[in-house]
């Protein structure tokens, strides 16, 4: 028999309440109910837009799993926003849907499991055009209208977080809508050199050529790092090769040009310089506000002028940290229901020696939490490498977030030697000039500190 919705969530409830933080139960968890339990799927409700991106990114997996336990088998967690959310976007009784992706079709010798898909969002239509990308936009226009002709291979480069991908894939998107048949493969290069390491160790390879010189639109990405593989480039040369021959489109995204891509074969490099190299700058001020508008108006929300121009003016080298940013400010505002103004989203988005007065604690808490682990684990004395990884972030970020010392934060953790906490700090310090995503798991604990902190004021 199914067990009532109210008393499952009031048991989810209980159960979360023991295994999370309080801030994090409070600000997500507490404000969010259950709505209905329907063939395997618990729909729950959110109070807004930005909880339930919040809840998607972070707590699905653990909802899930207590919903498992108490259920005794698993189910899909869907979440929904409430009518009328609390930032009067308009967005009314706004459900949950999958996003839409194109998968593309894909079977490469024994490869099944990866997809590639083309991200639905990324269309001429949310695409800003500006000074900085207005002929890559132009060019990658004129290919999705008749590919294989004018520019082939279209050729886009330009510095990280600028817009390649987005315009590649509007181009597949646009292919897709004016010809559902069409065979649009996108791939990242690192995915091309895994197929063919599968090929061969599989014996397919025959099944891999077929594969991709099958397709009417190949779209690579980040073909920057083909640089010094010799197999791939010599097996991508025959395929470009062959579809280019065919009058198949090709459109191809790097960080930097052809000629400046060390250990690229001469003749790779001549044949990705024959069609058109369109490279996209980094964008004007107000083409970053052009944005942001852009953004928000997708969201359905409204932004004060100067709320768009303080972000704009902050973010200038890199659109995907530019809309990061306008997401956390709204995040911001919606968890302590700030207006939207300059003056509250300052202390989430200002300057990393912007210091909102933290303790401690709050810092442990946050870091066990985001980990699953204890504050115990923290301060204790394993090596388990998940838990070292998570003391390390935690006295580095402690490091950043108060002005304690060197032996201090030891003590903190437990009674560790100074030397440790400086090794950690040194060693997280040097891994952000490489690792993107760690820079983004440090700035998402960085916000939960400083809203944590704040809610303790
Ligand atoms: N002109 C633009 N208008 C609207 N959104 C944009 C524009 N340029 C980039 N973006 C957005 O910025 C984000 C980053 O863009 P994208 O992933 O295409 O960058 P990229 O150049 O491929 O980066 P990388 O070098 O890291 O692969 C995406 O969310 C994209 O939609």
């Amino acid at each position: 028999m199914e067990i009532p919705i109210d008393n499952l969530w009031s048991q989810v409830l209980e159960r979360l309440q023991l295994e999370l933080s309080r801030p994090t139960f409070e600000t997500w968890i507490k404000t969010a109910s259950a709505e209905r339990l329907e063939n395997n799927c618990l729909v729950i409700r959110t109070p807004n837009p930005f909880a339930r991106n919040w809840l998607q990114k972070y707590y699905i997996n653990t909802i899930a799993n207590v919903v498992q336990d108490i259920l005794g088998y698993p189910v899909e967690i869907y979440l929904t926003v409430a009518q009328g959310d609390s930032f009067g976007s308009g967005v009314e009784g706004e459900t949950w849907e999958p996003p839409t992706v194109h998968p593309v079709a894909v079977n490469v010798g024994q490869r099944q499991n990866k997809t590639p898909e083309l991200n639905s969002k990324y269309v001429f239509s949310r695409f800003v055009v500006g000074a900085n990308n207005r002929m890559a936009h132009a060019a990658a226009l004129a290919v999705a209208e008749s590919p294989g002709r004018e520019f082939n291979p279209l050729f886009l480069c330009g510095g990280v977080g600028l817009g390649k991908t987005h315009l590649m894939q509007a181009i597949g998107n646009y292919r897709w809508e004016i010809c559902p048949d069409s065979k649009i493969f996108y791939v990242s290069t690192e995915q091309f050199t895994n197929d063919l390491i599968t090929a061969i160790r599989n014996d397919s390879m025959q099944s891999f050529r077929e594969h991709y010189r099958a397709a009417d639109v190949l779209l690579v990405d980040d073909i920057q790092f083909i640089e010094g593989k010799e197999y791939t480039q010599e097996e991508f040369f025959h395929t470009f090769n062959t579809l280019h021959e065919a009058g198949k489109q090709v459109v191809i995204a790097s960080d930097r040009p052809p000629n400046q891509i060390p250990r690229l074969q001469e003749r790779l490099s001549s044949r990705f310089s024959m069609g058109l190299i369109a490279d996209i700058q980094t964008p004007d001020l107000e083409t970053r506000m052009a944005i942001l508008l852009k953004k928000a108006e997708y969201e359905n929300i409204r932004l004060p002028r100067d709320v768009i121009e303080y972000i704009a003016a902050n973010y200038t080298s890199n659109i995907r940290e530019l809309e990061g940013a306008l997401i956390r400010a709204l995040a911001y505002v919606s968890i302590w229901g700030l207006p939207m103004t300059v003056e509250s989203i300052t202390p989430v988005l200002g300057t990393p020696h912007q210091k909102i007065e933290t303790t401690p604690d709050v810092i442990l808490s946050v870091v066990a939490d985001a980990f699953n682990l204890t504050v115990e684990d923290l301060k204790g004395n394993s090596r388990r490498r998940e838990i070292s990884w998570a003391r390390q972030i935690g006295m580095y970020l402690m490091r950043q977030h108060t002005d304690l010392s060197l032996p201090r934060i030891g003590e903190e953790f437990g009674g560790k030697d100074h030397t440790t906490v400086m090794y950690s700090c040194e060693k997280i310090t040097q891994l952000q000039e490489t690792d993107q995503s760690l820079i983004q798991t440090l700035r998402q604990l960085s916000d939960r500190i400083n809203m944590t902190s704040r809610s303790q004021k």
